[in-house]
């Protein structure tokens, strides 16, 4: 076989095509210019053959890099056709993360601790993991790829590297260390190093396989209740407002366990003045290719000032980043939170600063709201104020916000005793759907622009 940064090299043209296809590809609104081997290892030689490779994306001036495991074969199955992503030298080369016939391997090398090639496949002290176990990738909306082992085991294979310690494997740690019960214990991971700096390539955990996640069951109930024409939110069957009181549990728990583990911190002027003025930026930034947001980016910039007014200091500490409904799931034994990546755009710095908690509490808000009126999506009568399935989903999304706060405030401070605050990141957070709709699912820009309409009056 040829070096495998040439296999890259040579499937440029192929990949620059193949990458808008893909779920995970975070630059679906940009144009992708260039593609590029950062590098490349062989796995497994032989026929299938096994690369590990990171690419560099150029699109419109950025460079991002991206994690690929590729498969090379003489013939591609039948059942490995939709994982084709080009040919070369005869060579037909797929998406390896498909091919259940290399992929056990990566279980393998993790139970046993070894390196191979320059990656560090490890498990966690005390962890003994089962091996020899069939994968099968996860089919779920979700920003990186993750493989199911047997019943037993997830592996997700980061897609868009960051540089440094994948805040998801950290707070895990840290989390586990504490013996949080609201968690999926972290097993294993696959670790090295690109151009010299650390990196996380990806992480085992236990799998739950009785899990249900949150955005299907708050969806459910949201479908529930638009069906009923005369009954409320609380004397429908499928209410979610308990389940959204014992999340809030779950969260404040969370919260409780990482400030433990990891330590707070009490800030005062400069942090909320620096808190506003990244609000204001990421606005900047996000007007700059999303030209509708441009309505509202008066009433935007009013909230976050209001922010600024607080007076009373900010209690800061280690934080999920990104927590919506997707990321939570519920077992028989209560909800567990998943993927403590922060936001996939951020830079990993911001992601593993200290932060208020309230941040997590305006993206759960924000995910109630999501849930309520994406099935209106391409309604007819969505835009209405007067429509019963608009008045249906207010109604929905009010409900369960209130009870996500009250359990919330069971367990810690009333996060409702910020308004102005919650309200600026609730605010920002939508904003920064805006750009990830955008750039991932443009079909569903609808939702945060309309939120933000709604939140702000305008
Ligand atoms: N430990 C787990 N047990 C069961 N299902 C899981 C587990 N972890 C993740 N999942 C499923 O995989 C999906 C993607 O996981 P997630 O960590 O959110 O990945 P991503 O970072 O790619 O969005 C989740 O929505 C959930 O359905
Ligand atoms: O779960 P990820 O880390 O991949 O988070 C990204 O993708 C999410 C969508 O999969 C996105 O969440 C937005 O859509 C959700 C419904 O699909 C909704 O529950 C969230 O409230 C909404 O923010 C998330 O923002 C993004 O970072």
């Amino acid at each position: 076989m040829t070096a495998p940064v040439e296999v890259i090299t040579e499937l440029a043209d192929a990949l620059r095509e193949w990458l808008p296809t893909q779920r995970w590809f975070a630059g679906k609104d940009r144009a992708v210019q260039h593609v590029r081997p950062v590098q490349a290892v062989s796995l497994v030689d032989g026929d299938p053959a096994l690369v590990h490779a990171v690419i560099e994306v150029g699109q419109n001036g950025s460079a991002d890099r991206y994690q690929l495991l590729l498969g090379l074969r003489r013939d591609v199955p039948e059942h490995l056709g939709h994982a084709w992503i080009g040919t070369r030298s005869e060579l037909a080369c797929y998406d390896a993360t498909q091919d259940t016939e290399l992929t056990g391997l990566l279980l393998d090398l993790i139970a046993r601790g070894e390196t191979l090639a320059g990656l560090r496949f490890q498990h966690e002290p005390e962890v003994e993991l089962e091996t020899a176990l069939k994968s099968r990738p996860v089919g779920a909306e979700q920003s990186n790829t993750s493989l199911v082992y047997g019943n037993q085991y997830i592996l997700k294979l980061f897609r868009k590297l960051v540089t440094g310690t994948n805040p998801d494997l950290t707070l895990h740690r840290a989390l586990r260390a504490q013996r949080c019960e609201h968690i999926a214990e972290p097993l294993g991971a696959i670790e090295g190093s690109v151009a010299g700096e650390e990196v996380t390539f990806g992480m085992l955990q236990r799998f739950l396989p009785d899990a249900a996640d949150g955005w299907a069951m708050a969806t459910a109930s949201v479908r529930d209740l638009m069906a009923e024409g005369d009954l409320h939110a609380d004397e429908v069957g499928g209410d979610f407002a308990g389940e959204a009181r014992r999340l809030g549990h779950a969260v404040a728990e969370v919260h409780a366990d990482l400030a433990a583990a990891l330590g707070t911190s009490t800030e005062g002027r400069e942090l909320l003045d620096s808190t506003v003025d990244a609000m204001h930026q990421r606005l900047d930034t996000v007007l700059a290719s999303v030209p509708e947001l441009g309505a509202h980016e008066h009433r935007l910039r009013a909230a976050f000032e209001a922010a600024r007014e607080l007076t009373t200091p900010i209690a800061v500490q280690h934080i999920h980043g990104d927590l919506h409904l997707g990321q939570v799931l519920r077992t028989v034994l209560g909800w567990v939170l998943i993927d403590f990546e922060g936001e996939p755009a951020a830079p990993a710095a911001e992601r593993l600063s200290l932060r208020s908690p309230l941040r997590d509490v305006a993206g759960m808000l924000r995910s109630f709201d999501y849930a309520a009126h994406q099935l209106l999506v391409g309604y007819p009568g969505g835009s209405s104020a007067e429509d019963q399935l608009t008045v249906r989903a207010l109604e929905w999304a009010r409900r369960n916000r209130d009870a996500f706060c009250e359990g919330y405030a069971e367990k810690a401070g009333d996060p409702r005793e910020h308004a102005a605050l919650l309200r600026a990141l609730e605010l920002d957070k939508a904003v920064y759907e805006v750009a990830y709709e955008h750039g991932n699912r443009p079909e569903w820009l609808a939702v945060p622009l309309s939120s933000i309409a709604r939140i702000t009056g305008s």
